[in-house]
């Protein structure tokens, strides 16, 4: 059947407001993320690999530096291969390049695959997530945000790589080298190692509120950027009304208020920053200090001790240093790990939502005649609040049906239904017999043409827009339906014609000019049924003539459903439904219904009169 819109939307209430809220890591979470990086197995394998070859390696270093002192400076040992004076350090030199050089083509590599790696999952993920966003029922809309949606297919989605690029795989990798630095010292002395680690809790509790304190502050940065780009995407969109209504100044201090928010978690989260480096530097030169201490006194006990000294003490603060530096960032490395996690559930709620548009019509005969029958239907946005109740009548193919009332009436909802951009709850519609839920429902839309009173348009040139891209659409058709329609000549005199670029939303033009675009795009796709909401806003003499003239080409040889605002199209109409409150009350010709003197006779009265005079 249709659509499993009885599921509850999964959009938790944080999503739904865009903010973020702190919370535990979510192994589940993290796991499905991992999931999509199944087709990627080589680069995954590939820096798990090289996160424990890195962490293997890492002793090396101080080891042959170890080495280099005790056995090569301090004897003057000959080498295996040169056997003059010095030769060992010459070689123990040569093999320590060669290790620098592994080292750093091995980093180069892991940072490259897990970077790509993380790349390729957000890749599949953005399409996953758009794809699922467009097949959604139109009701999903009505519930969430624009900004919300946008957040996740772009930004969320960037925070997930960051669970490959600098989250997990990394945090492993450090681990594993912090292990086998560890091991290696403890080897080496340790004793020693005990003594250089006694300052260790200072920097494990340091860690610990450093992390918390820079995820409190990382959350309140991230709703104060998602207030910031709300309220600005917001009030340039709506400049007309702030500047209007000379608001500017109130409209200032929101801004100043949010603004300030923003600063304020910011220094926040640099005091934590400026708290901790200072903390990890100090314990880092205690632990070098009780490295030089302990050795040094050992060095007084023992001659052997003594002439080891200076090889264990570069060698161990070798060891330090590779120990602090991921220690460093391994809290921030945390929090990006957490903030992805946070960041892929969202995303995931939307991948979960159910409430999908179930293409399973096969019905896509040759042609389509356009006759319409709507058969005891009830239908409701939310639950059971009916805003059509037991809806019923006929079009035959080729009439012009005009749909009138008040606002509210329901008269736009009519016409969502026929191409089942919501879905009805009780009765049925049928197009040529057949329920339009039997149709393929791309067939069926390829056959309605719509042409809303809001007409949208995208920024890029008249042609993209009249043609919505479809390349078989030739430059010569869109002129001809332009010179139908009346609109050749203005745009003609655009700069750069048909390659004018009508901007976002079309906001270069005007209502009526963006309206008749739009009948051109319905024109250039020859659907069998057109439904057309006409711009109620006044336009002027000429363009509301254009209007007319546009309007009675396009009704030409198809089935035409009107939301009607002009007395010329509604006495032109084959047929008139009177809509109140959800329900039909009258219907008939314009000569019938005035003749009855009903709604439709007190409606003419107060709309049109001021028309007609
Ligand atoms: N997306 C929606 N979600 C929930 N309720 C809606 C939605 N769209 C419309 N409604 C409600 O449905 C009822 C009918 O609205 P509809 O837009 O069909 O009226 P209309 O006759 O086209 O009005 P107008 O002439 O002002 O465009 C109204 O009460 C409206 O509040």
């Amino acid at each position: 059947m249709l659509c499993k819109s009885a599921k509850p939307i999964t959009f938790t209430p944080d999503m739904s407001k865009g903010t973020t809220t702190k919370k535990k890591l979510d192994v589940a979470v993290l796991k499905r993320v991992f999931r999509f990086a199944a087709p990627y197995k080589r680069k995954f394998y590939s820096s798990i690999f090289l996160a424990i070859f890195l962490a293997v390696i890492a002793p090396i270093r101080p080891l042959l530096i170890q080495l280099t002192i005790n056995t090569g400076i301090k004897n003057n040992t000959v080498g295996h291969f040169l056997k003059g004076p010095g030769g060992f350090i010459i070689e123990i030199t040569i093999i320590q390049l060669l290790m620098l050089l592994v080292e750093t083509v091995c980093r180069f590599f892991f940072t490259f695959t897990t970077a790509s790696l993380g790349q390729s999952v957000v890749k599949d993920l953005r399409i996953t997530t758009y794809n699922k966003i467009v097949h959604l029922n139109l009701s999903q809309f009505d519930k969430t945000p624009i900004g919300t949606l946008t957040t996740r297919t772009i930004n969320d989605i960037e925070s997930v790589n960051d669970i490959f690029s600098d989250g997990l795989i990394p945090i492993i990798a450090d681990m594993l080298s912090i292990i086998s630095i560890l091991a290696y010292m403890f080897v080496a002395d340790w004793k020693l190692t005990l003594i250089c680690l006694a300052p260790f809790p200072v920097l494990i509790i340091a860690t610990y509120y450093f992390k918390e304190s820079v995820n409190k502050s990382f959350v309140r940065v991230r709703n104060a950027v998602a207030a910031l780009n709300a309220f600005v995407q917001e009030h340039i969109t709506g400049m007309a009304i702030v500047q209007a209504f000379a608001s500017e100044k109130r409209e200032q201090q929101k801004f100043n208020t949010i603004n300030t928010e923003h600063r304020n978690a910011n220094v926040r989260s640099i005091f934590a920053y400026s708290v901790f480096f200072p903390v990890v530097e100090l314990v880092s030169a205690l632990s070098i200090g009780l490295l030089v201490w302990w050795a040094g006194m050992q060095a007084g006990v023992s001659t052997e001790k003594a002439a080891n000294a200076g090889g264990i003490i570069t060698s161990f603060i070798l060891c330090l240093n590779l120990l602090f530096r991921p220690l460093r960032v391994i809290a921030d490395k945390f929090n990006v790990l957490q903030m992805g996690v946070i960041a892929s559930e969202r995303v995931f709620a939307i991948l979960d939502n159910e409430d999908v548009m179930v293409n399973d019509g096969t019905q896509a005969p040759a042609t389509m005649q356009g006759q319409i029958q709507f058969n005891d239907v009830w239908f409701a946005y939310i639950d059971e609040r009916y805003v059509l109740k037991n809806i019923n009548f006929q079009i035959k193919a080729g009439e012009t049906l005009a749909i009138v009332g008040h606002t509210g009436s329901g008269k736009t909802s009519i016409i969502s239904l026929i191409n089942r951009l919501y879905h009805i709850q009780k009765g049925s519609i049928t197009i040529d017999g057949i329920n339009i839920n039997d149709y393929n429902a791309d067939y069926l839309r390829s056959k309605i043409g719509i042409v809303l009173q809001d007409v949208f348009l995208f920024s890029g040139s008249v042609m993209d827009n009249v043609t919505l891209r479809n390349d078989a659409i030739t430059k010569e058709a869109v002129v001809a339906a332009s010179k139908l329609i009346g609109l050749h000549h203005f745009i003609e005199q655009l700069p750069g014609g048909y390659d004018y670029n009508v901007m976002e939303r079309g906001a270069t033009l005007s209502l009526g000019q963006r309206q008749l675009l739009s009948f051109v795009r319905a024109l250039l796709y020859n659907p069998a049924i057109l439904i057309l909401d006409e711009a109620t806003s006044s336009v002027d003499t000429e363009s509301e003539a254009l209007i007319q003239n546009a309007i009675d080409t396009l009704i030409v040889g198809r089935t035409s459903i009107v939301i009607a605002h002009r007395l010329s199209t509604i006495r032109k109409a084959d047929k008139i439904l009177v809509l109140d409150a959800g329900e039909v009350k009258e219907m008939g010709t314009h000569a019938e219904l005035m003749a009855l003197q009903g709604h439709y006779y007190q409606l003419q009265k107060m709309q049109f009169e001021k028309q007609e005079s």
